[in-house]
């Protein structure tokens, strides 16, 4: 049993001046027009819950144009429980309090957690692997502090670094101590990284086999960096199946030292960063033809359905709650098949938001088990 959100209000939060909302089913259908806010309920939702934004804005953006601070409430039940959960918003501050006590929002990960599946989601398939390396980054800080610690701090040091190689000139025992500090901090986040995409994609390639009716077969690969800067002698030494990641953080740390090394030159020479997981690639495949090349859009998006639905296993098995699942404006992007394996988890017990500028996606035996929320433009709420 986990925790499902009985009901929220939001003061000053991106549009929305005063919302109160009541969810008294697992299933809720915001429906409105364009810009009438709905995917403002959604993000406040994801803030409260996953403690991020799917949108990745400043905390100013989030509170509304003519104030100075938001709040957002939700009361979550189930186990026998009642939370208060309440996030509080000002530029550059949020406090997050539980039953009115003041938390650290590594207090509230987990307690209520939440996968969100956005149109701009749906380039995860087709994308570059920069795409594919900020999802996988954007659950593993939803999942773990340290995730999340490591992930910012080297995106700190990779920074720096690439300020320093744009200098006419530097000193070379400055870019060493930047070096070793990356080493460190690169060796862990692959770690981390490489661990969380092999346990994901054992998830995914089971859930594709079920979307697909088992026609093809969904795998991946991740290669470092240092496999893909031009040594194919390298890159036939180091490549990393998923499925096989086995390997231990010294030994990563060992090869990130080895190469950044050896690619010194280079990266003075090309004035940035080369080395790293920054810089790793992962990609896709099925029945061994690369996703972005080769799959028609209903392959490809039967594998980002696969992959979201593979967040929700992957939540599940981390916390021991089932998530949430937000769904924004996702319904008009799939087809009948696919939007009936997402709903799906209705079957099992998900609590789901999903919003859409019309109720004609949705049968009407699935709108008899809804809370179903109009937006209207600009006005009060009606449920
Ligand atoms: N900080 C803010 N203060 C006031 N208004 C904001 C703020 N941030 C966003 N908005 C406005 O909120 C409105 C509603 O946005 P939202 O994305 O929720 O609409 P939506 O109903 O999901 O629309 P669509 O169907 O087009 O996706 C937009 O017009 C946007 O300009």
């Amino acid at each position: 049993m986990s925790l499902k959100i009985a009901n929220i209000s939001l003061s000053d939060f991106r549009s929305w001046h005063r919302l109160e909302l009541g969810f008294d089913s697992d299933l809720i259908l915001i429906v409105g027009r364009n810009a009438t806010g709905k995917t403002n309920i959604l993000e406040a939702i994801q803030m409260m819950t996953s403690l991020v934004s799917f949108k990745h804005p400043t905390l100013s953006q989030l509170i509304g144009r003519d104030a100075s601070s938001a709040s957002v409430r939700a009361t979550a039940v189930g186990d026998s429980r009642s939370l208060d959960m309440r996030l509080d918003l000002k530029p550059g501050q949020r406090a997050y309090f539980l039953n009115g006590k003041k938390k650290s929002p590594s207090d509230m990960r987990g307690l209520v957690p939440s996968v969100c599946f956005a149109p701009d989601h749906l380039e995860f398939s087709k994308g570059s692997s920069q795409v594919k390396r900020a999802a996988l980054d954007d659950l593993g800080s939803q999942i773990s502090q340290s995730y999340q610690n490591v992930k910012r701090d080297y995106d700190k040091l990779i920074q720096n670094k690439n300020r320093l190689l744009k200098e006419e000139s530097f000193s070379s025992s400055l870019l060493d101590s930047i070096d070793e500090m990356l080493v460190n901090c690169g060796a862990q986040l692959m770690f981390y990284r490489i661990n969380l995409f092999s346990n994901l994609m054992r998830y995914a390639q089971v859930n594709y086999e079920r979307i697909s009716d088992g026609r093809e077969v969904l795998a991946a690969t991740y290669r470092y960096s240092w496999d893909r800067s031009g040594d194919s002698a390298v890159a036939r030494e180091y490549p990393v199946s998923i499925g096989d990641a086995d390997i231990s953080r010294n030994e990563l740390r060992e090869m990130m030292a080895a190469r950044l090394s050896s690619t010194r030159q280079s990266e003075i020479q090309r004035k940035r960063s080369l080395i790293g997981p920054h810089a790793d690639e992962i990609r896709l495949f099925l029945d061994g033809s690369d996703v972005s090349d080769f799959a028609s859009q209903g392959q490809q998006r039967s594998v980002v359905l696969a992959w979201k639905i593979a967040e929700v296993d992957q939540m599940e098995a981390t916390f021991g709650n089932q998530p949430l699942l937000l769904l924004d404006d996702v319904m008009s992007e799939l087809d009948g098949p696919r939007r009936r394996a997402l709903l799906e988890f209705v079957d099992r017990g998900l609590q789901i938001f999903i919003t859409a500028t019309q109720r004609d996606y949705f049968d009407p035996e699935l709108l008899g088990k809804a809370t179903v929320i109009e937006l209207p433009i600009g006005g009060e709420t009606a449920q």
